[in-house]
């Protein structure tokens, strides 16, 4: 299985670090060509506004919101969640999500950079605590019928799943724990089966 990681912009070697180490073939993808081999993708956090930029400008953003409207697998942390989110809040007027889960999410809701925090918490799939890092992080406000809501902070849902759609506010990449990896590794698989 070969995961795609979009790399315009971002932590985009920690999430290559990450799936390599899950038993799957990590990828860089900056092209459409390099879209077309992967049969999942990561979208890394970073900037929301700059990726959503550099997606038009590298003619990245119709194939692959194509690709996740028709099915292909994806996980985004943090900017990621954001532009896998059908509706955002806060975001720049000429910000574009891919979507792919049908959710309202708000951007930098839990303040600036000076308000970036790590937590402890409880992730429904994952056995056992998670130390969650949040950097200018979004949270989601509105979750339709379809979306699972995974994990939360303080009452806020900071994780969702949607179908094999899957969103962390956090950044599971920069903890050297890659549970939340091999959850997302795993639903990609159990979609490779299902054909
Ligand atoms: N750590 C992050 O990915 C921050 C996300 C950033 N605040 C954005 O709006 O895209």
């Amino acid at each position: 299985m070969i995961i795609g990681v979009l790399a315009l912009q971002g932590d985009v070697r920690e999430h290559l670090a990450a799936l390599a180490e899950c038993d799957v073939i990590a990828r860089p993808v900056r092209r459409p060509a390099e879209l077309d081999d992967v049969d999942a993708i990561v979208i890394p956090g970073g900037e929301s506004t700059t990726m959503s930029k550099l997606l038009v400008d590298f003619e990245l953003f119709e194939p692959l919101h194509k690709r996740i409207a028709e099915g292909l697998p994806a996980f985004g942390s943090c900017a990621g969640m954001i532009m896998l989110a059908d509706e955002v809040l806060d975001g720049r007027p000429d910000q574009r999500s891919l979507g792919g889960i049908d959710m309202t999410v708000r951007r930098n809701a839990f303040g600036r950079q000076v308000d970036s925090f790590e937590k402890e918490i409880e992730l429904s799939g994952v056995d056992g605590p998670v130390h969650a890092v949040f950097i200018r992080a979004p949270w989601v406000e509105r979750v339709g019928e379809g979306v699972t809501v995974i994990g939360e902070v303080d009452g806020r849902i900071v994780a969702v799943r949607q179908r094999n759609v899957l969103a962390t506010a956090f950044h599971p990449e920069l903890t050297g724990d890659l549970r939340v990896h091999r959850l997302f590794v795993d639903m990609a698989r159990a979609q490779q089966t299902e054909g």
